[in-house]
């Protein structure tokens, strides 16, 4: 088990050369959720303040669960979520505002039909200036290799295309974190890798659920939720060998 902010990955520099900010504390204090009378989380409590946090665990274990309270989409039935203080469910528009969330689907998350009207529409919704906002998504498109999908229709992407637009979709709101829920579930090797490398290269931080465990090489900190409860807490490679050894 580690303590969290002891990490030793060093810390990306941002696209402007200067480190980027603190990464967001996350605090989970006894948190329990049902879903029709039934646990799918017990008791969790948890301190994340590290910039890569893998969630591992079996299918139904609850890591879609714990992934949904860290930006207010599910809410505990019992203890609190807070991030950098602020609790999901009493700040969930500020919440929002500093904690990203990719789906596992991008058809889930891509509401407009343009690329670029998708992305500026999040960006209205936050009360960016209107003279911004082309800019702010050009740079997004840019800094995942996509800028020439803007004016694309997003119903017609491919699905690793969608999964880079659905993230780009995101990262342009600026977030402090994002989480991703199995993000690369749809993708083919090479847009699996283009994801990888992407996540690899944000300045922010980022919480991942995946069952795909070789993307959790690098990453500080591994979560292994099972039957609703953090199982074990480790590095990756520990984290994956206990994984490995009693949940398979
Ligand atoms: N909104 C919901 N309503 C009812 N049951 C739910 C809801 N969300 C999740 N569940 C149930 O809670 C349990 C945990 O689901 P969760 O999606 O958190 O698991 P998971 O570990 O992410 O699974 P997987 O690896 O299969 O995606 C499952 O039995 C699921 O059916």
């Amino acid at each position: 088990m580690r303590a969290a902010g002891d990490s030793t990955t060093p810390v990306p520099e941002s696209a402007a050369g200067s480190p980027p900010a603190p990464a967001p504390v996350i605090e989970l204090d006894g948190v329990s959720v049902s879903f029709d009378g039934r646990p799918v989380l017990r008791e969790v409590s948890l301190r994340l303040a590290e910039r890569r946090i893998g969630v591992i665990g079996q299918n139904g274990s609850g890591k879609s669960t714990l992934a949904r309270l860290l930006n207010g989409l599910v809410l505990p039935d019992e203890g609190s979520v807070r991030v950098d203080g602020l609790d999901t469910g009493k700040d969930a528009r500020r919440v929002r505002a500093r904690v990203g969330f990719v789906f596992q689907n991008p058809d889930n998350q891509i509401v407009f039909p343009i690329v670029s009207e998708d992305m500026a529409f999040g960006l209205k919704n936050l009360g960016v200036p209107k003279r911004e906002i082309p800019g702010r998504v050009t740079a997004a498109l840019g800094e995942f290799g996509i800028g020439h999908l803007a004016e694309r229709q997003a119903h017609l992407l491919s699905g690793g295309e969608k999964q880079l637009v659905a993230l780009a979709a995101v990262m342009v709101m600026r977030p402090s974190v994002v989480v991703f829920d199995e993000p690369t579930t749809l993708l083919d090797l090479r847009n699996r890798n283009l994801i990888r490398d992407a996540v690899a290269r944000m300045e922010q931080s980022a919480v991942m659920v995946t069952h795909d465990l070789d993307l959790l090489a690098g990453f500080d900190r591994v979560l292994v939720v099972h039957e609703g409860r953090i199982a074990y807490d480790a590095d990756p490679a520990s984290a994956v060998g206990w994984y490995r050894e009693h949940c398979s």
